[in-house]
């Protein structure tokens, strides 16, 4: 099987890997056509399904990913959220989310100005490329859950609701 995951990102070309272990993954870097850092689930959601879809329709596709890191708001608090998409060649779509951490106060003016979350990691953490290696939710888990652990769990998701569904 053909699957094509939308990014570039280590993590989350590592995540579709190990859950499509025998399966041939592919890269492939497809806009996510919402903004570049997400402000709700909705938004981020969209994003991976954008991308998803762009992955499926590219040639020899059997399945499209998309998976999309984004912040969203409980009671005035800006929560990491997370979003992934499976689409199928025929156009279904399973959508997961993964888990939710809470982010630092400081973070909600710059966040709600636009500066992308990745920015203001790198400068709190004084080290370039958190997106790409532990990400936010590593470090404020103490490096207990990484980002490539949380974005494999979020495709188990979409594997698992695959297959229940498409054999129903
Ligand atoms: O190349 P792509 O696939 O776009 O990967 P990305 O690292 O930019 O990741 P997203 O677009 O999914 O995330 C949107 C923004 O949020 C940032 N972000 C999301 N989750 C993060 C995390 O766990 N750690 C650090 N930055 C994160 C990310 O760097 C972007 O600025
Ligand atoms: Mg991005």
């Amino acid at each position: 099987m053909n699957i094509v995951i939308g990014s570039q990102n280590p993590t989350k070309i590592e995540a579709v890997r190990t859950v499509f272990a025998f399966d041939h993954v592919t890269p492939l870097d497809v806009p996510s056509n919402v903004a570049p850092q997400p402000m709700s689930d909705e938004e981020t959601r969209q994003g991976a399904i954008n991308r998803a879809m762009q992955c499926v329709n590219s040639e020899g596709a059997h399945l499209g990913f998309g998976l999309e890191g984004g912040v969203m708001e409980v009671e005035g608090a800006l929560f990491l959220c997370n979003w992934g998409a499976l689409v199928t060649k025929d156009e279904k779509i399973y959508t997961a989310s993964g888990a939710r951490v809470a982010l630092p106060e400081e973070f909600t003016k710059e966040l709600q100005a636009g500066v992308e979350l990745g920015i203001l990691m790198d400068t709190y953490v004084k080290r370039k490329g958190i997106s790409k290696k532990e990400g936010a939710i590593g470090i404020f888990t103490n490096d207990l859950v990484s980002r490539q652990a949380m974005f494999t769990h979020v495709t188990t998701l979409l594997r698992g609701q695959w297959e229940y569904w498409s054999t129903r």
